[in-house]
Order: structure tokens, then sequence, then C-alpha cells
């Protein structure tokens, strides 16, 4: 039995991942973490607000959907305290994840943070990748609800990550172009564009769009339900205790 811990268990991230845990028999809800949470336990699962209280606590995986300013903090804790961390909160930088994996190597612990845990998310950002390597001409918009703390979201972010590991660099847009309100063409990463669009009713969606001469190429995952993520999160917190380091996306554990 997997013994699992959920830091954010009354978001709408965290409670989902609690019915999914409640619904596989091999993993144990071991624990749960919200700094605000005024309930000691639930259902007869211990309920920690100061997670400093759970060093020494006996449990294998630390699920965190939490939130991007406290996610760096409780992944680093989750490691020094041996919980395996599966995170999929957003907002790290890349110096933050190549020291999370340092710290996880020296610990020997396995670990997953995930952008997104969604299949088809992952295989639209596989198949961005393959494609930015003939059109290097791409702009990423992503579109979430309106309760969304940070932009752009973790998943654009990484599929630009990816994209450029396959692209030829180049500056897009028109050299003299000029905004004439600010912000217009959206964030820059590496000379592509990133737009972020948020409103009531979404849950998560992303469009990939290539151009080139005479032809177009638009990828598109849509997240209707956070369900959708909970398969990827099962499939981490199982892998993790398999693997020795901490990796940065699902792809490394299918
Ligand atoms: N990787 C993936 O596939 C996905 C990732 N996400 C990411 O997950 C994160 C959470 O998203 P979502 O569930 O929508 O957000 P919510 O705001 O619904 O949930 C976050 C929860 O974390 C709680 N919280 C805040 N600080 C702490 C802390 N220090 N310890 C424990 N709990 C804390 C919040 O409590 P309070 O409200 O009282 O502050 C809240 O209940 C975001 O970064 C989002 O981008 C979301 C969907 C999919
Ligand atoms: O906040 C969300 O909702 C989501 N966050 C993740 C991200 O920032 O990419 C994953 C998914 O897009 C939903």
């Amino acid at each position: 039995m997997t013994k699992v811990i959920i830091a954010g268990f009354k978001g709408r991230m965290g409670s989902t991942a609690v019915d999914m845990v409640k619904n596989d028999n091999t993993l144990e809800l071991a624990a749960l973490v919200d700094p605000f949470a005024t309930e000691k336990e639930i259902d007869g699962v211990p309920v920690f607000n100061d997670k400093a209280d759970l060093a020494g606590f006996a449990a294998d995986v630390w699920v965190d959907f939490t939130m991007p300013s406290v996610a760096y903090d409780n992944t680093k804790f989750a490691l020094e305290n041996g919980f395996r961390p599966v995170v999929g909160t957003t907002g790290f930088t890349e110096a933050q994840i190549t020291e999370l994996i340092a710290l996880s190597k020296s610990k020997g612990l396995g670990g997953l943070i995930a952008p997104n845990f969604a299949i088809g998310a992952i295989l639209l950002m596989e198949f961005s990748q393959k494609a930015a390597k003939y059109f290097p001409d791409v702009e990423i918009i992503e579109l979430h609800h309106d309760k969304k703390k940070d932009a752009p979201s973790g998943t654009a972010v990484k599929t630009a990550e990816l994209i450029k590991e396959t692209r030829t660099y180049k500056k897009q847009g028109a050299a003299d172009e000029v905004e004439t309100i600010a912000g217009a063409r959206g964030a820059e990463f590496d000379g592509m564009r990133i737009h972020s669009v948020r409103l009531p009713g979404l849950v998560a969606h992303q469009e990939v769009i290539f151009g080139a001469n005479g032809e177009g190429l638009t990828l598109r995952h849509d997240s209707y339900d956070r369900v959708s993520f909970m398969s990827g999160v099962n499939i981490g917190i199982k892998q993790v205790m398999t693997i020795t380091e901490l990796v940065y996306g699902l792809e490394h554990l299918l």
C-alpha cells in the first residue's frame, strides 16, 4: 500500500486527487495539508496546518496541488523528509527544478514535477515539438478558468521549452512591429509568443498554431473536467516509487 499525503486537498485539483486516491485500493490517503483547514481529521485522515509537523510522519508520496508561491518550499520539504513529490503545482523556475533534481539524487528519492497530467496535453506537447522542427513560426495560446493565479500556464512554458529544443531560433513578427496597446503581442519566449486567455466557464485548454508559406497547422487540447488529470497523477504516484531521482514532465514516466 502506497501512503499518500495531499497538500492543497481543499482546492479544485487537490479535492479531485483525494477522490482518485480513495478509489484506488493500492493507495492509502495518509494525511491532508492546508494551512487554513479547521478540521483536525477527515474520515480518520489527519489534517495538518503546518507541514513542519509532518517531519518523521510515515508516508511515501507527497502530492502537491497548492500555489505557485509555495510549491518550491513544499517540494524541498518533501524530499528532505523522505516523501517522493508528485507535484502538479506550476510556477517553478528552471533553477528551482535543477536544484530539486540535484536534491532528489542526493537522497535517492524518485519524484515528479508535471506541469500537466493529462495524457492529451502530453501528446500535444510532443506533437508541437515535432512540428516546430519544420515550422519555426509558432504561437501558443493557452486558455484557462479565471481563478488561475499564474500566467502563462506551466503547460505553455513547458511546451515552449520543448519547442525551443527543435526549432531554429527566430524572432517572430515584423522587425518594425509596434504594440499600440502594451502586451498585444503576448509574452515572448525565445522569439515566439505566448498568449494567456482567462474566462469563466473554461477549465484548461491550449492551442499551438504554426504558420508557413501558404499553409497552417493548429494543434489543440482541451481538458473539460479535472478528472482528465487523474490517470496521470495515479501513474505519477506509482512510478515515483520505482525511480531514484526527480523528473520534470510526465512523459518521462509513460
Ligand atoms: N499539473 C497539472 O496537470 C495541473 C496543475 N494545476 C496547478 O495546480 C495548482 C492548484 O490549482 P487549483 O487546484 O486549481 O487551485 P486551488 O486554488 O483550487 O487550490 C489550491 C489549494 O491549495 C491551498 N493552499 C495554499 N497554500 C497552501 C499550502 N502552503 N499548503 C497546502 N495547501 C495550500 C489553497 O488554500 P486557500 O484557498 O485557503 O489558499 C487551495 O485550497 C495550480 O498551480 C495549477 O496551475 C492545475 C490543474 C492541473
Ligand atoms: O491552473 C490550472 O487549471 C491548470 N494549470 C496547469 C498549467 O498551468 O499548465 C495545468 C492545466 O493547464 C490546468
